[in-house]
């Protein structure tokens, strides 16, 4: 129990007590009673069961959750074990942020430290073995705020970071900083006995090598920066619906922001769950608010995202783009997974009324999420996923969807997500009505919302599903020469899925610029970990056994290029993804195009048919056939670098064919 100073002592219940059960104010209450004295009604409610303004909002809040921090007031049913539980839990976090160069580090206490009285006030030292050199950073406290709840990060983020707040709609705005986005030459992953002969490393590969020191060296830094704070937050946290292959991972970060982040991205324990948690199998250190020192090896910048897989940690330095924690576990799946035979696919994921899944890959921009989200559908999940022996998984939970041009109209699904709970990134919105301007891209082209995945009405929960039906690859080809849909063949899905092309256009400026092609290996490289060839080859594998279509979706533009054409209607796109999943896509007349050989249909229900062979839309056919043979120039060229690579075991020629599916010119 808990003295408030003078001597009386708060019970369970709120109620302040001197001790033998009378209230502390001896003052008997005057009693009044209830008569209509017709001149105006008797508007009076019983009187509040507290006699302090400290006692009143003391009684505002129940106490209750486990996932709150723990109050210095005892309940009445605590026992030694709970206790014993919650200096566990401290140890666990203690050990977290321990600094593996001094003896003794901060002493963490649970709690807000805005609010003393509601601390725990045993610590946990680092260390048991006492110490001779004791440095500062030892003397003080560090309190952790451990998986608040959405209402309590607000109320963090507000009180504490600038550029938060609560729009119309109840979302909370916050703004990332500098970064925007996620800095992919900023990522770097230790080169030692584990990962030098296991992973994809040197050209065109994401892995940019660091040793282990240097890791260590940005480890210490991420560490005593959080660790000077007032306060850190503490997520812990599930990846993986798939429960068999289920990770734990803990996310200790500085701000209110990067807690409900990856409160509604990661997979939210059960109070239960969470009393159980135990050890961590991954911990992220985000320090991004705190830069990288650039004298340090391998440094070229401020910022630094550096993946150690032997001791399953992460450190972010010098970025606070939200996004780099979840595709920064991303990252890790696709090294965990494939080692237990399960592929690891950066997809979003739906399923129809009759069980048939859907899986739709594609870089950023190129429709997953909105395309994952339909009403008519169940979704599994807009952006990671597994591919496992009973079906598939998605890694997380919630949604990260991008917000430029936003409409109620086109995504009332999105649109109706954005509200109390959700994360709103980078958004412009009025200083007064707090309503946003989802057109105003002023603070960036990449403005975001991430919501928990049953913000979506039809959600699939648990999100698992069965083995997919539809392997749908999305490219947002700004060349406008794609058609709006192909049907491939195995060999054609694996060239395709192996390029992993898209063309956007920045499109922040004024101004025709040219379409720039990216191709990403397994439309992921920037996550993947192993030889785009490994991913590829389950891929095949999976596809081949469960009898699955692939296709290839054009969302990018139509009659011409960026700045001549258009970009495709999302109606347009949502009626081809319907014949997709309906099954009518596959019994429908089909023509072979030129150059990519492509089986494109000649009719699509609610789509004008001369849309689907894009020579019709181009009036200029020369310039067509140049744009044409430009970018098959780039898939050819993009593919030299895996020409001599084996794909499968034993005895197939896959390889061979799928070299044969690339452009032909
Ligand atoms: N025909 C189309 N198909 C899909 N998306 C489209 C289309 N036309 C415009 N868009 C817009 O393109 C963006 C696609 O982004 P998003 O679904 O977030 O991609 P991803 O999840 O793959 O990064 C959305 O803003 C969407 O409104
Ligand atoms: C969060 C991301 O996912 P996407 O753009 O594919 O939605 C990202 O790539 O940074
Ligand atoms: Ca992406
Ligand atoms: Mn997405």
């Amino acid at each position: 129990m808990t003295s408030n100073g003078n001597g009386s002592v708060a019970n369970g219940n709120g109620i302040v007590t001197n001790g033998n059960g009378t209230a502390t104010n001896g003052l008997a209450k005057i009693q009044t009673h209830k008569k209509h004295n017709g001149i105006c009604h008797d508007d009076s409610v019983p009187t509040v069961k507290a006699q302090t303004i400290h006692e009143l909002h003391y009684l505002q809040k129940k106490r209750s959750a486990p996932t709150t921090p723990v109050t210095g007031f005892q309940t009445p049913f605590a026992t030694i074990s709970e206790e014993d539980r919650h200096k566990q839990q401290l140890q666990s976090i203690s050990a977290s942020l321990a600094s593996l160069t001094r003896e003794t580090g901060p002493q963490l206490v649970k709690g807000d430290p805005a609010r003393k009285s509601e601390t725990q006030v045993a610590h946990v030292h680092h260390h048991v073995a006492p110490t001779i050199a004791v440095s500062d950073s030892a003397l003080k406290f560090t309190h952790v705020l451990y998986n608040l709840s959405p209402a309590e990060l607000y109320e963090q983020a507000i009180k504490y970071e600038k550029g938060s707040f609560i729009t119309a709609t109840g979302a909370l705005a916050t703004l990332s900083g500098a970064k925007t986005g996620r800095s992919p030459r900023d990522k770097r992953v230790v080169k030692d006995d584990l990962t030098e002969n296991e992973l994809w490393w040197g050209n065109g590969s994401p892995n940019i090598e660091m040793d282990e020191h240097t890791f260590m060296v940005n480890r210490e830094r991420a560490v005593d920066y959080l660790n000077s704070l007032d306060k850190v937050f503490v997520n812990d946290q599930f990846l993986n619906w798939d429960s068999e292959n289920r990770i734990k991972v803990r996310i200790v970060s500085a701000r209110a922001y990067h807690s409900l982040f990856m409160h509604n991205m990661c997979i939210r324990p059960t109070p239960e769950e969470l009393e159980n948690f135990g050890t961590p199998d991954f911990t992220i250190y985000n320090a991004g608010q705190f830069p990288c020192n650039r004298y340090t090896h391998y440094m070229t910048s401020s910022t630094s995202i550096d993946l150690n897989l032997s001791r399953r940690e992460m450190v972010i330095l010098g970025t606070q783009y939200a996004g780099e924690m979840k595709k920064g576990l991303f990252s890790v799946m696709h090294y965990l997974m494939p080692m237990r035979q399960i592929l690891s696919l950066h997809s979003g994921c739906n399923m129809g009324k009759d069980g048939d899944v859907a899986l739709f890959f594609g870089l950023s921009g190129t429709g997953k999420t909105t395309l994952s989200t339909d009403h008519n559908r169940y979704l599994i999940g807009d952006d990671e996923h597994c591919w496992g022996e009973k079906g598939v998984s998605n890694i997380e939970g919630g949604c990260y969807a991008k917000c430029i041009d936003l409409s109620r109209e086109k995504e009332p699904d999105i649109w109706n997500a954005i509200r109390f709970g959700t994360v709103l990134e980078n958004v412009v919105f009025d200083e007064h009505e707090r309503e946003v301007d989802y057109s105003d891209n002023s603070v960036t082209e990449n403005t975001r919302a991430a919501y928990p995945i049953e913000y979506i009405p039809n959600a699939k929960l648990p999100c698992v599903g069965p083995h997919p039906k539809n392997v749908i690859l999305l490219a947002c080809d700004a060349f406008g020469v794609l058609p709006p849909v192909s049907k491939l063949n195995l060999a054609q899905t694996m060239y395709h899925f192996i390029s992993g092309y898209t063309a956007l256009v920045a499109g922040t400026e004024d101004g025709i610029r040219e379409p720039q092609a990216t191709f990403s290996a397994c439309f992921g490289a920037a996550f993947i970990m192993l030889h785009p060839t490994k991913y590829a080859a389950m891929l095949a594998e999976k596809m081949q056994k469960h009898g699955a279509t692939g296709w290839l979706v054009n969302t990018g533009w139509s009659a011409g290029s960026y700045g001549h054409g258009s970009r495709i209607k999302l109606q347009y796109t949502r009626k081809i993804i319907d014949a997709i999943h309906s099954g009518s896509l596959l019994n429908t007349e089909y023509k072979k195009t030129e150059i990519f050989g492509l089986e494109i249909p000649t009719e699509v229900d609610g789509v004008p048919s001369e849309i689907l062979d894009p020579v019709n839309t181009w009036s200029n056919k020369k310039a067509y056939k140049e744009t044409l043979l430009k970018l098959a120039g780039l898939f050819k060229k993009n593919f030299e670098t895996f020409t001599n690579h084996k794909i499968g075991k034993g005895n197939n020629n896959l390889t061979e064919e799928i070299l044969a599916a690339g452009p032909n010119f």
